[in-house]
């Protein structure tokens, strides 16, 4: 176990080590959820530009107020029409998203208002600024809004439009080659013979991918021997930014990645002290970063979650989190002291605890799929009932 890398540690040394691989270019902001903005955003104006009140009501001078005085409606001022200066003494009917008119710095909505013949009375005792929504009060001009790193939602959409901007410089989508290896899998739709088992890495790290807002740029299906998985990663090297593999990574002879990674390139580190996960390797093969996943299909999804998509968003330019935990208590018990930090599936009982799924091999991959997140179990510790331990569900990856 001596030689296992520390989790904590792994995860330091592959975000040290890699660097942005992609240039940028400018899109259509409409185009840009999931882009990864390239440089920072300055307001170029204040939102709202102008002062404007927030409801239908009258507006007036809080200077000119006094309890049952009555005002003389001197304009009316719609949304998108320029107010005239209040008359003193007067106040302007006014309506939601409507300009103040100078002079005036405080709005009574219209229910807290008398009509009296052609004046009005205000019902209430109004405070200075009431209902009005300053100049500036979302973003002021020159204020930093975004980042480069940010990732684009649909809240940065409307907030960039609400700026007046068309366009936005985001980072050129990274492409990432996938390799898969292994005599024994073939593709979904055809007939499965005696040892094969279906590809069903390829698939899945294709969809991680994708769904880490990164493009696949090959993906490669190797046979179990150095020169296949020599002349793929080759093809993988020319098209890619970044390249993960599944499978062929422990010390079988049947293992081939770590081996061919020694005499293309650079071995930065092996074997992890993680459970499912641990003969994780981390490389350079001609300027490209390589990731080589463990083949067992919960090893390959633990490994992407925690390494691979901390590895492609710092190659993406993507601002690197470490994805959102929260504290739950354990609804089980686990004697044994473990030597590896571990990733158990769980989900979240009705009573707030976690359960572990009952099948936590490495090679089920339907027990993630029954679960809602990991529990992270850190090394030389055990599972206590009632005990916290940090929750990551799925959708923080
Ligand atoms: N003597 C030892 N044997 C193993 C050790 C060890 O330390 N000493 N480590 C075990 C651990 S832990 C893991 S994890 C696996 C990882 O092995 P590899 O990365 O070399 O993966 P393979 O041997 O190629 O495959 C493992 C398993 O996964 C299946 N597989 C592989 N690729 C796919 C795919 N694309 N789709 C579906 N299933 C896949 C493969 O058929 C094997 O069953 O090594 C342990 N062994
Ligand atoms: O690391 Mo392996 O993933 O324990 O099965």
């Amino acid at each position: 176990m001596s030689t296992l890398l520390a989790f904590d540690s792994a995860l330091k040394e592959i975000e040290r080590s890699a660097n942005r691989r992609v240039t940028h270019h400018t899109i259509s902001l409409s185009d840009a959820v999931g882009h990864i903005l390239a440089e920072d955003i300055h307001a170029p104006m204040n939102v709202p530009p102008h002062h404007n009140s927030a409801m239908d009501g009258y507006a007036f001078a809080y200077a000119d107020w006094q309890a049952g005085k009555a005002f003389t409606v001197s304009q009316r001022i719609a949304a998108g029409q320029p107010p005239q200066p209040l008359l003193t003494g007067t106040c302007a009917r006014i309506f939601t998203g409507a300009n103040m008119p100078d002079g005036a710095d405080t709005v009574v909505m219209q229910e807290e208002v008398e009509q009296v013949g052609e004046q009005v009375v205000f019902k209430c005792a109004p405070t200075l600024g009431d209902n009005v929504r300053p100049s500036g009060q979302d973003m002021h001009q020159g204020q930093a809004v975004m980042f480069a790193g940010d990732t684009f939602t649909p809240m940065h959409i409307g907030l960039l439009s609400s700026l007046g901007l068309t366009e936005v410089c985001v980072y050129l989508p990274l492409r990432v080659g996938l390799l898969t290896t292994g005599d024994e899998l073939i593709p979904a739709g055809q007939p499965l013979k005696v040892g094969q088992i279906y590809n069903s890495n390829g698939p899945m790290l294709s969809a991680l991918v994708a769904q880490s807002g990164h493009q696949v740029s090959r993906c490669i299906h190797a046979l179990d021997t150095p020169e296949a998985t020599e002349a793929a990663l080759k093809d993988l090297i020319a098209c890619s930014d970044v390249i993960l593999s599944s499978g062929g990574v422990s010390v079988g002879e049947e293992d081939h990645v770590k081996g061919v990674l020694e005499k293309m390139g650079s071995v930065h580190l092996w074997k992890i002290a993680i459970k499912p996960g641990k003969p994780l390797v981390h490389a350079t093969l001609d300027g490209v970063p390589f990731l080589g996943l463990p083949g067992n299909p919960s090893s390959t999804l633990v490994t992407y979650h925690w390494f691979a998509r901390l590895l492609l968003s710092v190659c993406a330019g993507k601002k690197v989190n470490r994805p959102a935990s929260y504290l739950v208590d354990a609804g089980f018990n686990r004697h044994k002291v473990i030597q590896r930090d571990e990733f158990i599936r769980v989900s979240i009982g009705d009573d707030g605890l976690a359960y572990a799924h009952s099948q936590q091999s490495s090679g089920a991959l339907l027990a993630a799929c029954e679960s809602q997140g990991y529990l992270h179990i850190k090394a030389n510790t055990q599972v206590e009932y009632g005990c916290s331990y940090a929750f990551y569900p799925f959708s923080a990856f």
